[in-house]
């Protein structure tokens, strides 16, 4: 386990009524956040979901201090990140979008010139060993593929025992196993008490790893919840669903084996009915209904209705 540092206050962030607005009278105005709120609490992981340009980036920019907001409120480990100086700064790690310049230096001499600038910083080898960069620690960093600068950046992000650490989309372009060993790794920070704040894309990353998900969309926040209850109570109601003649039809009930003995009913002794299944929408149903896109299982009430088959 990783440790990180502790102390009282129970909010590592609380947002309220955050504004962005980018564009002039000229080009036109584009409301990127357009009243948002969120709270993080010390030692939990979130997970900010939405859909390209909903105004995640931006949010954790403005969160990180690296952008200005046109209204609203933001505390960041208790500071105005748009006051906050270099103690506030040394406090957060952020693992950002795009990698951060790529040249002559090793991983292990950049990790290390990184650790330098902070007061109470992990073991350079430890966090490179950590995000599974150990045989590469005397490569050049210059050379390195898309996953393995990715890692480093993570390593970057987490050299200086961040007491938060925000992860902007942090396994884009990681192999299968790399993503499930980052996930280790970041469960890990957390056991040790490190608070995480993370945008991604990939619904069983949000699932494996979020105690809360928050849905954006166009710069709000539709919904929030954990990864087992978001959407409310019927959100994850199971949907029988069956071919009836060509048409596909569907149920979404909480009794099941009610409708399913129903339809054997009338498929009569020894019948089948063709095309059954019995699914629970998943966190990726939950959330493309959230943010009005379709989905596999969707589209249902408590009666039968019927859509055709896929
Ligand atoms: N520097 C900028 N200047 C003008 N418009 C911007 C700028 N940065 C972002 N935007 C716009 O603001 C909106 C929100 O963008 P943002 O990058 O915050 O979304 P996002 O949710 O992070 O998207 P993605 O999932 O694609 O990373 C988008 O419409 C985007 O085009």
């Amino acid at each position: 386990m990783l440790d990180g540092m502790q102390t009282s206050d129970p909010l590592a962030v609380r947002v309220r009524g955050l504004r962005k607005r980018y564009g002039s009278a000229r080009s036109g105005y584009k409301d990127a956040v357009a009243g948002l709120d969120l709270d993080v609490s010390r030692g939990e992981i979130v997970a900010v979901l939405g859909p390209n340009g909903a105004g995640k980036t931006t949010t954790v920019e403005i969160l990180e201090g690296f952008r200005d907001r046109d209204d609203g409120e933001v505390r960041v480990l208790g500071e105005d990140p748009r006051q906050a100086g270099r103690a506030w700064r040394a406090r957060i790690g952020v693992v950002m979008q795009d990698s951060r310049d790529m040249n002559e230096l090793t991983i292990l001499e950049k990790v290390r010139s990184t650790a330098a600038s902070y007061p109470d910083s992990r073991d350079p080898m430890e966090v490179i060993a950590a995000v599974g960069l150990a045989e590469k620690a005397r490569a050049r960093t210059r050379g390195l593929s898309g996953g393995q600068r990715r890692r480093l950046d993570v390593a970057l992000g987490i050299v200086g025992r961040p007491e938060l650490l925000f992860l902007d989309e942090p396994t884009t372009g990681f192999d299968p196993q790399a993503r499930r060993s980052f996930w280790d790794l970041v469960t890990s920070l957390r056991d040790g008490g490190t608070t995480i704040l993370l945008t991604t894309h990939y619904l069983d990353e949000a699932a494996q790893l979020a105690d809360r998900v928050v849905v954006v969309r166009d710069g709000v926040v539709v919904a929030t919840g954990t990864p087992d209850t978001l959407g409310g109570p019927g959100a994850r109601t199971p949907v029988v669903a069956w071919d009836d003649g060509g048409v596909r039809r569907t149920e979404r009930t909480d009794l099941p084996t009610a409708v399913v003995g129903r339809l054997m009913a009338a498929a009569g002794p020894g019948g089948e009915v063709p095309g059954l299944s019995i699914t629970r929408p998943t966190l990726e149903d939950v959330y493309l209904s959230l943010i009005g896109e379709s989905s596999p299982t969707d589209g249902v009430g408590t009666d039968n209705s019927s859509r055709k088959a896929a």
